[in-house]
């Protein structure tokens, strides 16, 4: 997969050469490149930004820069097809893992990291020519730009992208994968502080670990994100389970 961030600080995606990403990048598995926004400036001052109008407080990224920078990536893509453009936003869909999993089929990525105020409106709209731009919130709360949300939707869609996790077999049993929050997990020692790991876990019985082990996603779930429960099919957890 490719990836391109466009930012006016490249340098805050620098955690993405990093770990598993980062290893990926070097093994060739994911091609990550990252754009300082006020290369495409063509003034003296590298301006980025501009008053509001309309008035109010802020500024507002000009739309020309942008224009230039995602022209570049385009001229740059790794086929004809249309990129798919991520624009964090608090104003957009917010992510899930049903999107990164989505973004993970794709053969182009490109995120570009609004800062100020926002960009332009008329880059954005301009973007949909050569792009399926796609606003995007991490949650409901405002960062100071788009950067750190990049971050996690880069880990979140990288990690799926095979050769990138050592053991596929560890993004099988994960929060969200069965619409249902993860088990909790216990290591040695099996008695620590005078907590004990239960049971169960120590029993070697695969069966009942299994099933111990959805009736705590359950639990969890029902505890922590009731409002995930609503697409779960709760049939599956039998009455046996509840009184194991
Ligand atoms: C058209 O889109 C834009 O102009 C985006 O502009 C901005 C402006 C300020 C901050 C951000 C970063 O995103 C978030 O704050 C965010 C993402 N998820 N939750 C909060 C983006």
């Amino acid at each position: 997969m490719r990836i391109d961030v466009v930012s006016i600080f490249p340098e805050y995606l620098a955690a993405l050469e990093l770990s598993l990403i980062g290893k990926a990048r070097q093994d060739g598995v994911l091609d990550v490149r990252v754009h300082d926004l006020r290369t495409f400036t063509t003034d003296r001052h590298r301006t980025v930004d501009d008053t509001p109008y309309g008035g109010g407080a802020g500024m507002v990224m000009k739309p020309e820069p942008w224009a230039q920078a995602l022209d570049a990536v385009l001229a740059d893509a790794p086929s004809p097809d249309r990129p798919t453009l991520v624009v964090p936003s608090p104003a957009g869909a917010v992510f899930d893992q049903a999107m990164a999993h989505d973004m993970a089929s794709l053969d182009h990525l490109v995120f570009a990291c609004g800062r100020y105020e926002g960009i332009d409106e008329r880059a954005i709209e301009w973007a949909r020519d050569g792009f399926d731009v796609r606003p995007v919130s991490l949650g409901d709360y405002v960062l100071n730009g788009g950067e750190v949300a990049v971050l996690a939707m880069v880990e979140a869609v990288g990690r799926l992208i095979p050769g990138v996790v050592g053991n596929p077999e560890s993004l099988v049993e994960e929060s969200h994968s069965d619409g249902l929050l993860e088990y909790p997990v216990y290591t040695k020692p099996s008695s620590w502080r005078g907590r004990d790991v239960p049971e169960v876990l120590l029993s070697g019985n695969h069966a009942k670990i299994a099933q111990w082990r959805r009736v705590e996603q359950f639990r969890r779930t029902a505890d922590r994100r009731p409002d995930l429960l609503a697409d779960v099919d709760a049939t599956a957890l039998t009455k046996a389970d509840l009184a194991a």
